[in-house]
């Protein structure tokens, strides 16, 4: 009986709502079945279903959305966000208020937290809303065989892999994701990578096998299941489930990505909150061993070192992270044509300092063009072309690859196929580097041909002989094994892409594909025209402050040409380090190697990422770039994977970036986007924690000198409350053109560092600690005379205070952000308005009596209090000048 049948497909219901979906078919079961039984337990053909059937099963299955995890709904963000460490603190700093019967304290810490709360949780949706926007953007294809009619002939065709459905019929080739579970038809050398379903990161065989051994779903050899990614080979099957009926769907795995704990973002950002968690149960415990010390244990004292906490934390970064890294990606998508599909890469390509590249198809177009065709000895040889083309042929027709790669191509557009018959092949894998094919020839009964191409080194270990112009075969000594090698280095160094091609004919009826005892006829060399805009990517790029490594599979001489093209010193030939060397090495000597050489050639993908890896671990912020298959593993391994536009479908699903752009010149300003939204988290830490550092200092000195509470803890949170409304101004900033018409984003890799900041925070606390008892000082002075008799002192202080306090915030805010401090972008001179206004207003107005605060102040407070503001402001720039490179890279 069909499980899957059109006359079913017709539920009384409307076929699309929920209640009519029939049961899925069941992908355990059919997966079990031969190829046969399963197409006919799909009611499906090895030529394809016809449109009509893909349309009423699209209806009754439903769209194959990848089942990824349901972004959380509000309420649930909102929950998650008060699960936050700094959320977590102020609650418990609430509780303890309450418990003290602090209920003002309690309630602003209340409102606090939910104010931050509600802004990250709709920030987040925003992000997230954005991310989703821009993933779709790269959306994927799968490769189906379909009948445009009932009795018309199939066709291969490319469709969103939301429309596949149980039954199409799907081509896998290197590259591609597996878009849906299936059961294997066919397949011709076939591994996938599905780290995902198996935890494994090599990659497993698959086979078109009709008695499948027992065993998990993921292990059967004959499925291809959702997830996967195609490494080598090629393979036809049958769609067995979709969407939500997948396995993946049903185990409710996420897709593999790297876990966020170990991004450089989330690691520098998990360092510095737990470096002002510290700080501030630090300055709570100080304020309240201060005061017991000095006027015995008080419960009042409690809220106020609740307060100084409070003030300390910067409640907002999350809001902030979240906004600026959601703008700055899709400022990129907008202008240019840059896709950020994970948030925090942003950052991560900020701090970059070393990126990886791959050569063909990212600094070089990948459109290689047949240049000669040569014999061993270096003489013009059109005979080795053709076999290379009848290998190019064969591979492609008999692994069923659904395109060919772009050297086979090259190859197929010189040469014709010639009236040899193909038997079986093995296609190209870049840890092989050859492709093989067995062909009948028709001047040669009884026997067949194995024909092989690829790179010199691979395919000369396969020969034992090699054919002189003559037509002479002579034995493959390691004198002529020099030679052919040195041939190919001459032709490499011209920047010349190699293939050496190699024959044996083989008596018998049987087909081997064995690649041993063959005869080297000669070399293809083909020429690969440099990708536009790469020479300048690659120097913006140094002047960025990034060193740029390239990691090829290709010929040494060939990378160290291409590098020397587009001005990146290769170093002296015997500089440039092969895969093979580097396996002999640790990987503390491989680190030390990576760090002073530029080119890598002869990588299989596992040396690729062993590069990427080595460098990330000795402290570098590792980038990479590739477009192919053979790039994933390093693409995986970096802290930011970053792929240009006509990458493998499989590539751009690893990649954090896309470059959808037609050149490579977008990953620079990919990068400075990265580090001017780094820079605006940076900004508003260093704002947030150096005016709050200075309060708290000299909260506590003023606590040591005055015989009453030198601010009330409701006086603190309010103030806390303006800081923190204003300083979400930072996540709209844009620097600009730095004064001196210096570039608007840091020239070094930026990164959020902790100690930098340590350093930067105590300088610019202190200073601000300063202006604080200068203006304690003013006020001092002023109600020590005559006139000030009859004010209420504490009420003076506090006011004075208040005001002074957000007046310091607006300067800080106006003169420590990078760029121009003439021209203000809007959110952040409404920011310094916005606090100049409520600190000269908010005691005049009728909220002062509640707070504490008193609209008479005494005259003379003004001028002395413009002074002080003066004379730091001065101090700002002085130490903002001296400190300039500090403050950009920050
Ligand atoms: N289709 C093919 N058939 C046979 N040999 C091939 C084929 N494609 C590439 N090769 C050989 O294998 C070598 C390695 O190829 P691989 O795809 O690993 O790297 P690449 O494309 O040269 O470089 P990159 O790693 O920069 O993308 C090539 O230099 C070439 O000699």
């Amino acid at each position: 009986m069909a499980w899957v049948s059109e006359a079913s497909a017709h539920p009384a219901g409307p076929p699309h709502h929920p209640a009519a979906r029939p049961a899925p078919p069941d992908p355990a079961a059919l997966g079990r079945l031969t190829p046969l039984a399963a197409l006919r337990a799909l009611d499906a053909s090895p030529r394809g279903l016809d449109e009509q059937q893909a349309q009423l099963r699209l209806e009754r299955y439903g769209e194959n959305t990848v089942p990824e995890a349901r972004p959380p709904g509000r309420p649930l963000r909102f929950a998650r966000s008060l699960r936050d460490p700094f959320s977590v603190v102020l609650l418990v700093l609430g509780l303890v208020s309450a418990a003290v019967a602090a209920w003002a304290t309690a309630a602003v810490i209340t409102v606090l937290v939910l104010v931050s709360s509600v802004l990250r949780s709709t920030g987040e949706h925003r992000a997230e809303r954005a991310a989703a926007g821009l993933r779709e953007l790269v959306a994927a294809t799968a490769t189906v065989r379909r009948r445009p009619a009932p009795g018309a002939d199939p066709r291969v065709r490319e469709i969103p892999v939301d429309q596949l459905v149980p039954g199409d019929v799907v081509l896998l080739a290197p590259g591609d994701v597996v878009p849906a579970d299936v059961r294997l038809l066919r397949a011709t050398g076939l591994t996938l990578h599905q780290p995902a379903l198996t935890g494994e990161s090599a990659p497993v065989a698959r086979a078109a096998v009709d008695d499948p051994p027992p065993g998990e779903l993921p292990q059967q050899p004959q499925l291809c299941l959702q997830g996967g990614s195609v490494a080598t080979g090629s393979g036809t099957g049958v769609v067995l489930a979709t969407g939500a009926d997948t396995f993946r769907a049903r185990q409710s795995r996420a897709v593999p990505c790297r876990p966020a704990a170990g991004t450089v973002f989330h690691r520098a950002l998990g360092g510095i909150t737990w470096t002002l968690i510290r700080l501030m149960l630090c300055a709570a415990v100080l304020v309240l061993a201060a005061h017991t010390l000095l006027r015995g244990p008080a419960l009042d004292t409690v809220p106020l070192a609740v307060a100084v906490a409070v003030a300390l934390t910067p409640e907002m970064l999350p809001v902030v992270v979240n906004v600026s890294l959601a703008r700055g990606a899709v400022r990129l998508a907008r202008e240019r044509s840059v896709i950020v599909r994970r948030l925090p890469a942003l950052h991560d390509l900020g701090a970059m300092r070393v990126l990886c590249t791959d050569k063909t198809g990212t600094l070089t177009r990948d459109r290689p063009v047949v240049h000669r065709a040569l014999d061993p000895a270096g003489r013009p040889a059109p005979e080795v072309l053709r076999w290379a083309a009848v290998n190019a042929h064969w591979t492609l027709q008999l692994a069923e690859l659904p395109a060919p790669d772009a050297l086979d191509e090259a190859l197929l557009r010189a040469a014709g196929p010639g009236r040899e018959t193909g038997v079986a092949a093995v296609p190209f894998d870049p840890v092989r580097r050859r492709a093989t094919a067995v062909v009948r020839e028709p001047e040669h009964p009884g026997t067949h041909t194995v024909v092989v191409k690829g790179a010199v080194e691979d395919v000369l270990g396969c020969c034992s002989h090699l054919r002189t112009a003559a037509g002479e075969q002579l034995e493959l000594d390691d004198a002529h094994r020099a030679r052919v090698l040195a041939r190919a280095g001459r032709e490499a160094d011209a920047g010349l892409r190699l293939l050496a091609v190699a024959i044996a004919r083989r008596p018998g009826r049987a087909p081997t594909t064995a690649e041993r005892g063959l005869t080297l006829l000669g070399f293809v060399a083909l020429r690969d025209d440099l990708a536009p805009g790469a020479g300048e990517a690659l120097a913006a790029l140094a002047r960025h402050g990034v060193a740029v490594k390239v990691l090829t599979g290709d010929h040494p001489a060939t990378a160290a040409r291409a590098c020397r093209d587009l001005g990146l010193d290769p170093g002296p030939p015997d500089a440039v380090v092969t895969g093979a060397q580097t396996d002999a090495l640790d990987d503390a000597e491989l680190a030390e190697l990576a760090r002073s050489r530029t080119v890598f050639a002869r990588c299989t993908p596992a040396h690729k990422a062993r590069v990427v890896q080595v460098l990330r671990a000795a402290g570098q912020p590792t980038g990479f770039l590739g477009d192919g298959v053979n790039d994933l593993p390093a693409l995986r391994a970096a802290d930011v994977g970053i792929c240009p536009r006509g990458a493998a479908e499989v590539t751009r699903a690893g990649a954090d970036v896309v470059l959808t752009g037609k050149d490579l010149t977008a990953i620079d300003r990919a990068l400075s986007c990265g580090r001017e939204t780094t820079r605006n988290i940076t900004t508003y830490l260093r704002v947030v924690l150096s005016s709050n550092l200075g309060n708290v200092l000299a909260m506590l000195v003023a606590g040591l000198l005055l015989p009453f509470l030198p601010m009330l803890p409701l006086q603190v949170l309010v103030q806390n409350l303006c800081f923190d409304a204003a300083q979400l101004a930072f996540a709209f900033d844009r620097a600009g053109p730095a004064p001196g018409g210096g570039p608007a984003a840091p020239s070094r890799p930026a990164g959020l560092r902790p100690r930098a900041f340590t350093s930067f925070v105590l300088r610019f606390g202190a200073l601000n600690a300063a202006a604080d008892l200068a203006t304690f000082a003013a006020l001092g002075w002023l109600l020590s005379q005559d006139s000030a008799a009859g004010l209420d002192a504490h009420a003076v202080f506090h006011a004075g205070w208040f005001t002074e306090n957000l007046l310091t915030q607006a300067l800080v805010i106006w003169l420590l952000r990078p760029g121009s401090a003439r021209r203000l972008p809007l959110p952040v001179a409404l920011a310094v308005a916005g606090l100049t206004a409520v600190g000269l207003l908010l005691p005049l107005s009728p909220l002062a009596g509640a707070l504490g605060l008193t609209a008479t102040l005494p005259g003379a407070y003004y001028p002395l209090l413009g002074g002080v503001l003066a004379l730091y402001a001065g101090a700002l720039c002085f130490t903002r000048a001296r400190y300039r490179s500090a403050i950009s890279i920050l």
